[in-house]
């Protein structure tokens, strides 16, 4: 019989830059499986249905809560979104190892769930960064950014609930992190409070609108 696959949840900030690192580990280390996600956000250009998200309709996503097909599920920034069930089942059964990468609600219901999943934090070496990220990106409207920097403010206060934080810096020396983490990698420090605290409190101070 097969050894179960680990659960790894990846949670930060929107804009932080879990997908880039994400995407950089994930060339090193091909066999982890990515989770893909519903939601009822309108998919960006060059967003594919069933690649990037499964796009539902607020009905559609409803009626898969209903009858217990998510792992966990979110309200953030008025969609839904959500981890499918089967899928993840399906591949720790297997064997495999599976990275969620979903914001703090759902971080924490998979904490509640399945208490050995490996949280992971992804922390911008500023609230500054992660505002020129997000803009920089081009993909939400102003109203859209502000929403989701209130939510940052919100995200970065649990931060300390988490396994292990990873700053990204740069995407090479963050990569280089989580691999450290994934494999066990016993000198690292879990997380600096000082750390957080400065960023939170930046984050908290700041004027999201600017
Ligand atoms: N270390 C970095 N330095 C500079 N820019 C970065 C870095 N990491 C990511 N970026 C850039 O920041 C933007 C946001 O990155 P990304 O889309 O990966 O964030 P995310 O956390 O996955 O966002 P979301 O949660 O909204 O999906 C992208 O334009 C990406 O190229
Ligand atoms: N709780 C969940 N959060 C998720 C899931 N999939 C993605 N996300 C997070 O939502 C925000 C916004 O994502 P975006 O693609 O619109 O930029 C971001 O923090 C994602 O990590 C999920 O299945 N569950």
């Amino acid at each position: 019989m097969n050894k179960r696959g680990r659960l790894i949840v990846l949670s930060g900030p929107s804009g932080v830059g879990k997908g880039t690192v994400l995407a950089r580990y994930r060339e090193e280390h091909p066999g982890v499986r990515l989770s893909i996600s519903a939601t009822t956000r309108a998919p960006r250009p060059g967003e594919a249905d069933g690649e990037h998200y499964f796009f539902l309709s607020r009905e559609q996503f409803e009626e898969r809560i209903a009858r217990g097909g998510m792992l966990e599920w979110a309200q953030y920034n008025n969609n839904y979104y959500g981890t499918p069930r089967d899928y993840v089942e399906r591949a720790l059964e297997a064997g495999e190892d599976v990275v969620l990468e979903i914001e703090v609600q759902g971080a924490m219901k998979v904490r509640e769930q399945l208490p050995e999943a490996l949280l992971v934090f992804v922390m911008p070496p500023s609230f500054g960064e992660l505002r020129r990220r997000l803009c920089g990106r081009g993909t939400e409207d102003p109203e859209t950014i502000r929403g989701r920097l209130c939510a940052a403010a919100r995200e970065l206060a649990h931060a300390h609930e988490y396994d292990y934080i990873v700053i990204n810096d740069t995407v090479e020396s963050a990569a280089s992190t989580l691999s450290r983490v994934l494999d066990g990698a016993r000198d690292l420090v879990k997380y600096n409070l000082n750390f957080i605290s400065e960023v939170l409190q930046d984050a908290q101070t700041s004027d999201v609108a600017d």
